[in-house]
């Protein structure tokens, strides 16, 4: 790696993913007020990309500032369900309510990633996923929820696709690691391209 390379986010499978890939990331968590951002977008009708992209650059210009020189990862997913925003569930019950209304049905993950260097973003990618869930019954969810709340309760959609998650779809569109939250073949190419890594 040439630059340092600093992850603006506490997300687990984030840092899990990069280090898979032989990166060895500084963990920076941003600490920004996402549902604030969230909100003031949606009232002006931003699209769903747009505001896992706007989220992704301030994480990244935030914790960016803080690492001169370094190159800095910026990240955020979306659930577009119909053209509803799902968040995550902060709730079992919530849990619940989001997957009856995502059953039987179509949705979208927006994987977003910006890279900053010095408070200038220089890269940025949207991944995009078309995820088809099973119509399950009733009975299934809970038993889901309660093997499964406690793990996915970090995760937008309320499922981790690497586990029991896979369970609930019958197809799935796009590469599988943007819906883990990470546009990560994109993000790798540019790195080498750019040679801050080596490939
Ligand atoms: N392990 C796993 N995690 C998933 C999956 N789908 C979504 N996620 C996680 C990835 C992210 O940590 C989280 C998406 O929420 P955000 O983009 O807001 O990131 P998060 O709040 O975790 O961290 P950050 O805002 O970047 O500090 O959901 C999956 O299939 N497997």
């Amino acid at each position: 790696m040439g630059s340092p390379l600093v992850l603006a986010s506490g997300s687990e499978i984030r840092a899990q993913l990069l280090r898979n890939a032989g990166l060895d990331p500084q963990i920076f968590p941003a600490r920004i007020d996402e549902d604030m951002v969230r909100e003031s977008l949606l009232a002006e009708s931003a699209p769903p990309r747009d505001i896992a992209d706007t989220l992704a650059e301030m994480k990244a210009l935030k914790v960016s500032d803080k690492t001169p020189g370094a190159l800095v990862l910026g990240c955020d997913q979306v659930l577009d369900h119909q053209g509803t925003l799902f968040t995550k569930a902060d709730t079992l019950e919530q849990a619940r309510d989001q997957l009856q209304r995502l059953r039987g049905s179509r949705h979208m993950l927006l994987s977003a990633a910006v890279i900053c260097r010095d408070g200038k973003p220089l890269w940025r990618h949207v991944g995009q996923v078309r995820l088809y869930m099973r119509d399950f019954s009733d009975a299934y969810l809970d038993a889901y929820l309660d093997r499964n709340w406690n793990s996915v309760r970090h995760a937008v959609g309320c499922y981790k696709l690497e586990e029991e998650g896979v369970r609930l779809f019958h197809r799935i569109e796009g590469d599988y690691f943007n819906v883990l939250g990470l546009p990560l073949l994109e993000l790798l190419s540019h790195l080498a391209l750019i040679g801050e890594i080596d490939g």
